[in-house]
């Protein structure tokens, strides 16, 4: 069984303390609100899909045990939570999607008058439930489109692949599964991957400490490497693909994911190899046109400075810590996601079609 990041049953919901990895495994209580917005903002739980689903939860397991004397008193309860939500990190679009959904459905039970206030509750908490099991159905429907995409564009002669990704995309990124990670889970599970490659992913290592552990538990064929070693992998181990997940995808196909994911791309277009990025739809923001206007978090030097309680940085330097950066949709070769394999030239049209239909 894969790792299990998020804990949840009616009441209660618990998650994977990410800071304790992989040097120990201690699930925390989240018991509200409040919990919810410090788990995220502190980085206990990240990867923008879980960070959704732990925020709406959190939620969800506030709500549960207060009783409501009005629909209109529990809907504002739900959009100022939910707002509050939204603000602890503010590059992955996916929390504030869900906020937008919940918030709506809140609206729409509001106004229904054959709703009383229970139903209206306990609809609100079917919703959030949803997440979880959707996540995962999403992520293994990304995972098969990616594999696919990745084996049908393979090099005449060649049977198996080696692939490069970066940061962490997988179970305790999401709900379970993964996405990048999925696509290359399912690689494996087809048999057809000779080799993952992760970087560490600095300052934060989510590639030495999650995707590194996550690998060698489920035991998939990997190696990891620096972040300076992208242009040497590439030049020197005939690498089919780069696969990566993505905190928000603009409507041009610009994506901001962890940071480093640029040169990367850049890397892999000098190299001629393919660039995938892999998200849900919930992690494609149309209503903004480019990368431009994606809000870059920035974190504390100190998790640029020191590796754990330890200084590696020289004192008194000052440092600059984007936790993100935007690849341009140039250098993207397609965004898998669970519906299907888009260019970032076709992207926009289709997601439209697809909230339509
Ligand atoms: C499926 S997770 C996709 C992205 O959220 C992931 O690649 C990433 O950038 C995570 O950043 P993090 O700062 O660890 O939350």
């Amino acid at each position: 069984m894969s790792l299990q990041s998020i804990k949840y049953e009616l009441g209660k919901l618990e998650i994977l303390d990410q800071l304790l990895l992989p040097v120990q495994s201690k699930y925390l209580p989240v018991k509200g609100v409040e919990d919810g917005w410090k788990v995220i903002n502190k980085m206990q739980v990240r990867g923008a899909p879980a960070i959704a689903i732990v925020g709406c939860l959190s939620l969800a397991v506030e709500i549960y045990p207060e009783k409501y004397d009005s629909k209109k008193t529990l809907r504002q309860e739900i959009e100022g939570k939910l707002n509050y939500l939204v603000s602890a990190r503010p590059t992955a679009v996916n929390m504030k999607i869900a906020a937008d959904e919940l918030l709506a459905l809140a609206n729409e039970l509001t106004k229904d008058e054959n709703c009383t206030v229970d139903e209206m509750k306990s609809r609100f908490l079917n919703a959030t439930e949803a997440m979880l099991q959707k996540d995962i159905s999403d992520n293994m429907a990304i995972g098969a489109a990616g594999a696919e995409a990745i084996l049908t564009n393979l090099p005449s002669g060649e049977g198996t692949v080696r692939v490069l990704t970066h940061c962490n995309t997988g179970s305790l990124a999401t709900a379970g599964y993964g996405t990048a990670l999925g696509v290359v889970r399912k690689l494996h599970d087809l048999k057809r991957l000779e080799h993952v490659y992760c970087t560490e992913t600095r300052p934060y290592n989510q590639g030495a400490r999650l995707t590194a552990f996550e690998l060698v538990h489920d035991k998939l064929p990997a190696t990891l490497i620096l972040d300076s070693m992208v242009a040497a992998l590439l030049r020197s181990k005939r690498i089919t693909a780069v696969v990566v997940g993505a905190d928000r995808v603009a409507a041009n196909g610009d994506t901001a994911n962890k940071i480093g994911t640029y040169q990367i791309a850049v890397v892999a277009r000098h190299h001629s190899v393919p660039f995938y990025v892999a998200a849900p739809l919930t992690s494609i923001d149309l209503a903004i046109q480019s990368g431009d206007h994606i809000i870059i978090e920035e974190r504390p030097d100190r998790e640029m400075t020191h590796v754990g309680e330890h200084r590696i940085a020289a004192p008194g330097i000052t440092c600059w810590n984007p936790a993100f950066d935007v690849t341009p949709a140039d250098l993207i070769t397609g965004i898998i996601t669970e519906k299907g394999v888009f260019t970032p030239g076709n992207l926009q049209e289709e997601v439209k079609k697809l909230q339509k239909s």
